[in-house]
């Protein structure tokens, strides 16, 4: 589904580059771990994969089709979905009219259906009475299942999350990679989540680690 290809970045006042020459695969119904020291670039990558910045060299296709001439804004619209570490809900809203307001903006097919934004957020283990209200009201788990709703209520294939249990207690934390893992293997959607935790990289079906400018596949 994504491929990278002899793919490099830098910061234009760093020295060395990040990475340079990265080669990678994604497949659909997949699920992976981006792992590596702190600053190693992972959320730089990352963004690349989502279509928020550039490559400085080579290029990424989606689907065989390179990213750039998708055009990143329908790219980012259509086949992106990003669950980040803040959860970045609308912070105004209740949980329900966060999915529709998502659906609505990326122009899902079920967009308008309230019943299947009810239901979404129920298979995640939200009860009624917590859909309807105001989500900063709700707990840091209970935000991030909302925010994965809202990635499963969306057509997108590709799911990318920023260190997604950051905030979350172990409990929470597989808790929610298991929503992830459902994600890749009942919705078929590839799932690429950024982590320095261990207990979620193992949980994911690979794992890449970015050391030393290089990415290896660990097993
Ligand atoms: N917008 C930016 N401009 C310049 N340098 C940046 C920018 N964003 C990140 N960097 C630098 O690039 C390097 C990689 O940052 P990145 O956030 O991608 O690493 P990371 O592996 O995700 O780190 P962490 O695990 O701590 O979140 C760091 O040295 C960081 O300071």
């Amino acid at each position: 589904m994504l491929e990278v290809k002899d793919v490099g970045y830098w910061y234009t006042h760093q020295d060395d580059s990040l990475f340079e020459h990265v080669n990678l695969s994604f497949e659909a119904g997949q699920s992976y771990a981006i792992v590596g020291q702190s600053g190693a670039g992972k959320t730089t990558f990352l963004s690349l994969l989502a279509g928020l910045d550039k490559p400085k060299a080579g290029q990424i296709l989606y689907d065989d089709r390179n990213i750039s001439e998708i055009g990143l804004t329908n790219y980012r619209k259509n086949d992106v979905s990003i669950v980040f570490q803040s959860y970045n809900l609308f912070t105004y809203m209740s949980a329900i009219d966060n999915l529709l307001t998502a659906m609505a903006i990326t122009g899902s097919k079920h967009t308008g259906d309230k019943k299947y934004a009810i239901d979404m957020l129920h298979k995640l283990g939200l009860a009624h009475v917590q859909m309807q209200k105001n989500v900063q009201k709700l707990s840091g788990g209970q935000q991030q299942r909302v925010a994965i709703a809202r990635t499963m209520a969306c057509d997108a294939n590709l799911v990318v999350a920023d260190e997604p249990t950051g905030n979350l207690d172990e409990d929470n934390t597989i808790e929610v990679v298991d929503l992830f893992q459902k994600i890749a293997h009942e919705q078929g959607k590839c799932v690429i989540i950024v982590t320095h935790e261990a207990a979620v990289a193992q949980m994911c079906d690979h794992t890449y680690k970015l050391e030393k400018h290089v990415f290896s596949e660990s097993v």
